[in-house]
């Protein structure tokens, strides 16, 4: 990097005076430091203050990170801050975040601000446009077009010329003849509008005795104000978010300006959800995801750092939003690992989401019906207090969950399906009720391979091998989204029609489902058929409505739904997960299926999952049909607490990759030199990472652990700074590591 951290260049217009102050100013670019400017005479540019100056030749926008005094010995001649956008500055508790996301991260403080400034639309005014409004005057020069526009503008409300023109199906210059003559007053308005207020703070009328109990203590919290963390420990449709509407409702009444984030994984945020808080709130809460458009991504971003988006509701990176008063940050499903992000800076929005409401001076509630073993430990040992729902409301029972050991009861030849599980399908259908099949796979098969030959069909950029989606006839990488039509011919050794795809995806599960029950409405859900929130949105509602009788889906269908006709739940393959070296396999394996258990029997039908295995005696297998969860995870605890792995010890990743085998080795040999040596820490490696090629590059890992009580993020910092590495070669740390790819 070759920008020095302080400007001297000058343009002629900014004298020193004695009195100056400095703006020191962070960029939302990897830069480790603030850079200096001076501040111009009547400039209000403060700490926080949104602010344009030059870098190099460009301008930029950047956050005021500090003020301070110019030295009476500072000789430097500063380049002037440009201007002061009219913004909120962004609270002190915001940069400090910033700052502590970077170093607890291990990146650079400008490369986490550049995950706040995602919409700069934001930081300006909302655009105008004009709308036109009937004044009521009627001039006796009235044509037939000009009456059909003025009963459009009745009919339609305020809108634009072009759009009332389309409406009366005549020309845009019909409606600027209305408002030459009077009859149409042309407006200027904003095309973001604010969002509505919410209103409803009352207590829940409906609330059954723990959820009320739940709701007092958290309503007794954020009325006490302060950092306090929660655990919501509540199972399945137990209402855990009925009770955490009650410490909304409570943050919202208590300050006209306090501000409420919730982070859901990006799948469960349906317009179900969004929905029920409006239901709750009488008005729609600010969405933060993927699939905003740029408008809504700027509306949101700048009603949040005016302080007038009251509750946003949002992926992870909605945990980067410029809140000016956040009071409570909510984490629903907070055991979800869609929190961690791992491209770019890699953090965990749950984590970062507690030291979040620790510098706000703000309340948190981590909600789940399995919480993270991280989570269960901080709530053990204290430090956070544990709220439990242990019944749903009404005649709502828990699932009965039933292992189906495939050894003894195996499925057909060419089958997927047991005969138990064939035979609860036919039983449900008949009954008139629905059915939800898992398994977590996309595509028809997950394995291609040549019947001539034996060749195992791979993704040229990655080695992994390739799915068949049979709907688009292609093979896909699903690391990369690689795709080729599928070949006639296998690749290796030419023979025709030898390719055969090999084990189950969702489509092929579905193909099988047909032919059992061809009179059922089956669908797959798997982010190939939801590839929009319109698609996502579709399904669900669908489902919902019990316009589908069969659905088969990936673990896109765990998420927070309630359907409340379902009461089969199948699990195609439960051993999928537990393959591979990930620490948590057993631990989201059991998360994940006691959340897809979890949606069935939610209304008054009672539900039962059947869940196909070839190891019922695994601990997660046995807990799950015993309901064990407390049990369960116990053991997860004792053996990570003697093997010191997280939460009872630390742990980070160092990955690197290369152009070239022989770069990436020598690149490893000098990070390896480099290492420096840290009391109690551990480094293993180098090893090739398990996705040891991707997208042509080469790649290796390190793995470091220590006890709890280390600095593991200095200490990757430290290690980063003293490595020199050849300028091909890509080097980053990942602090507490959860996938291990
Ligand atoms: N006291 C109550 N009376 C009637 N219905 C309730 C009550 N509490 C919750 N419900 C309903 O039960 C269903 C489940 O509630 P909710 O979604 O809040 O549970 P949850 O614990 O968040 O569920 P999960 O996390 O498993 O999706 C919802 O449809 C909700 O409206
Ligand atoms: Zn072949």
């Amino acid at each position: 990097m070759n920008a020095t951290p302080y400007v001297t260049e000058s343009p002629t217009h900014t004298k020193p005076s004695p009195d100056m102050k400095l703006a020191r100013i962070l960029f939302p670019l990897p830069l480790p430091e603030p850079f200096d400017y001076a501040i111009p005479d009547g400039m209000d540019a403060r700490p926080g203050s949104y602010v344009r100056a030059p870098l190099g030749k460009i301008e930029r926008t950047g956050v005021v990170w500090e003020v301070v005094e110019k030295k009476p010995d500072d000789e430097r001649d500063l380049k002037p801050v440009l201007d002061v956008f009219p913004t909120p500055p962004m609270p002190e508790a915001m940069r400090k975040f910033v700052s502590f996301a970077a170093r607890y991260n291990v990146a650079h403080p400008g490369h986490v601000l550049a995950m706040v400034l995602r919409a700069r639309g934001g930081l300006r005014p909302s655009p105008t446009s004009t709308i036109y409004v009937p004044t009521g005057h009627r001039s006796n020069r009235m044509t037939d077009a000009r009456i059909k526009v003025l009963d459009a503008a009745r009919d339609a409300g305020p809108t634009s010329a072009a759009e009332l023109a389309r409406q009366a199906g005549v020309s845009p210059g019909v409606v600027k003849g209305l408002v030459d003559i009077g009859a149409l007053e042309a407006r200027e308005v904003d095309t973001d509008l604010p969002y509505p207020q919410p209103t409803n703070f009352g207590v829940g009328d409906h609330l059954t005795g723990e959820q009320a109990e739940a709701g007092k203590a958290l309503r007794a919290a954020v009325a006490k104000g302060g950092f306090q963390p929660f655990l919501l420990d509540g199972i399945t449709g137990s209402g855990k978010t009925e009770v955490y509407f009650e410490a909304i409702a409570e943050a919202l009444s208590k300050a006209d300006d306090a501000q409420i984030l919730v982070l859901l994984p990006e799948i469960a945020l349906t317009q179900a959800v969004l929905s029920r808080f409006e239901a709750r709130f009488g008005a729609p809460p600010a969405p933060w995801h993927s699939g905003l458009s740029d408008a809504e991504r700027r509306r949101t971003w700048r009603e949040t750092a005016h302080g007038r988006a009251r509750i946003v509701i949002g992926a992870r990176s909605a945990l980067f939003l410029p809140f000016r008063n956040l009071k409570l940050i909510i984490i629903d499903e907070e055991h979800d690992t869609s929190f961690k992000q791992e491209d770019g800076v890699t953090y965990h929005a749950r984590d970062m989401g507690v030291m979040r409401a620790k510098l706000e001076d703000a309340a948190i509630i981590l909600a789940s019906a399995t919480p993270a073993l991280e989570t269960m430990v901080n709530a053990e040992q204290g430090r956070y207090q544990r709220l439990k729902l242990s019944a749903r409301p009404g005649a709502a029972k828990l699932p009965d969950v039933e292992l189906v050991d495939l050894r003894t009861n195996p499925p057909e030849k060419g089958n997927w399906l047991s005969p138990l599980l064939s035979r609860a399908l036919v039983e449900t259908l008949e009954a008139g009720e629905q059915s939800l099949l898992f398994l977590n796979r996309r595509g028809y098969a997950p394995l291609v391979i040549c019947k001539a030959c034996g060749e195992r069909l791979k993704s040229p950029a990655t080695e992994s091998w390739l799915t068949e989606h049979r709907y688009t006839n292609r093979l896909v990488c699903h690391l990369t989204g690689w795709s080729i039509p599928k070949p006639e011919k296998c690749p290796m050794c030419g023979a025709k029609d030898s390719l055969m795809g090999v084990g189950p995806g969702v489509e092929r599960v579905a193909e099988e489902v047909r032919t059992l029950l061809p009179q059922a409405r089956i669908e797959i859900f798997s982010s190939d058929t939801a590839r929009s929130g319109e698609e996502t949105r579709g399904i669900v509602d669908r489902m919902a409505a019990g316009e589908i009788d069969v659905l088969i889906g990936t673990q896109i269908v765990a998420k927070g739904h309630n359907f409340p006709k379902l009461t089969l739940v199948g699990v195609v393959d439960a051993d999928s997960g537990m393959k591979g070296g990930d620490l948590r396999a057993g631990e989201r394996t059991y998360q994940l299926l006691s959340q897809v258990a979890g949606r069935a029997g939610r209304a008054e039908h009672p539900g039962r999952a059947l869940i196909q295995t070839y190891g019922p005696e695994n601990p997660a297998m046995i807990a799950l049909a015993a309901g064990d969860r407390d049990g369960f995870l116990q053991i997860e605890r004792d053996v990570r607490a003697e093997l010191m792995l997280p939460p009872f010890g630390r742990m980070a990743a160092l990955i690197m990759s290369a152009p070239s085998p022989e770069l990436i080795q020598e690149a490893g040999k000098i990070a390896g030199q480099a290492a420096p040596n840290g009391e109690g820490v551990t480094v293993y490696g180098p090893a090739p990472a398990p996705i040891s090629i991707l997208r042509g590059r080469h790649r290796i890992r390190f793995l470091i652990t220590s006890p709890r009580d280390v600095d593991l993020s200095a200490y990757m910092s430290a290690w980063l700074s003293a490595m020199k590495l050849p300028s091909q070669v890509r080097v980053s740390a990942d602090i507490d590591p959860y996938s291990f790819l």
